[in-house]
This record gives C-alpha cells, structure tokens and sequence, in this order.
C-alpha cells in the first residue's frame, strides 16, 4: 500500500540558460537541483511551489502567473512505501538575483552544460522533455542511484 507525498520543482528555464541550486542538506544532498520542496497541508501544489522558490519578499511582487506546470513525475523507491509525487514547473519570467539559503546555493548554467553527472540520474532523461513540451513521468529506483524501471511520455496538457 503506497502513500503520495506531494513535492514541487521548480525550474528556470531562459534563452541560453538554466537556474540550478546545489542541494545542501537532507534528501538529494550533493546534487543540483530545480527549487521544491513539500507541499504543506492547506497550501495547494502551487502556493507551495511559489513559498519554496521565492524568498518571502518578494512573494508579493511576483504575479501570480509567473510559473506554468509542466511536468508531473512519481518517484518510487524500492522498499519504500512513499512515492514522491513531484509537480515540476517552469518560472522562466523569473528576473530575481537567485540568493544561497541555509538549503540551496544557485547558479547559472548555460543549456548545454547541465552538469548532469551531478543531479538525480532520472534528470537526463527528462530534462529535455522539459524545455519543449509538457510531460508525465514514472521512475522506480533502486537505491538513490539506480533506475530499474521507468515510464516518461509527452502530454498535450496536465
Ligand atoms: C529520485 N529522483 C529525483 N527526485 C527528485 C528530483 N527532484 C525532486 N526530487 C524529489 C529529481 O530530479 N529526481
């Protein structure tokens, strides 16, 4: 009997470049990353996905349609019975100075150079998908580091 514990991922996505953050603590510490976290009882997916990308000053400035789903993956750990249900979006308008928090150090990374060798090893597969279409996704780990199985199509819509 699995539970579904609902994540946010945020990314930003502009002409020539992609805005990662170094992990620095807890789960997927080590790697980069989009921004996200767990979404909180009473918050919806999206509430959630701005509270854990835009620090709290500037929440009020940002418009509400700053960032468009585009992507839902589930993440199933052998083992575990918790799948992680991420709802990935894109927040390209994003035109913030990214700052380091206590969890995550930004950075900058020019489209061809995602250092994919240190992120998840699912993100490979549908980071492409991500920067021209919307999609579903479904990845079963072995362990942190070993894909044993996984789905990944391109939807119209979400
Ligand atoms: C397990 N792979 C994986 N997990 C993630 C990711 N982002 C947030 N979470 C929880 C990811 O890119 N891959």
């Amino acid at each position: 009997m699995f539970t579904n514990k609902l994540l946010t991922l945020v990314l930003v996505v502009q002409p020539g470049r992609v805005l990662l953050g170094m992990k620095k603590r807890w789960f997927g510490a080590g790697k980069w990353n989009g921004f996200g976290g767990k979404v909180q009882p009473g918050e919806t997916i999206e509430e959630a996905a701005r509270r854990l990308f835009l620090p709290e000053n500037c929440r009020r400035k940002v418009a509400s349609q700053w960032m468009h789903k585009i992507g839902n993956i589930t993440f199933e750990f052998i083992g575990e019975t918790e799948l992680l249900d991420t709802h990935v979006f894109r927040a390209d308008n994003y035109n913030g100075e990214p700052t380091e928090s206590d969890e995550m150090r930004p950075q900058w990374f020019d489209s061809d150079k995602i250092p994919f060798g240190q992120m998840w090893v699912d993100d490979i597969l549908w980071f492409p998908l991500m920067l021209q279409k919307k999609f579903f996704g479904y990845f079963k780990f072995q362990g942190h580091d070993l894909i044993i199985d996984h789905k990944l199509e391109e939807v119209e819509k979400l």
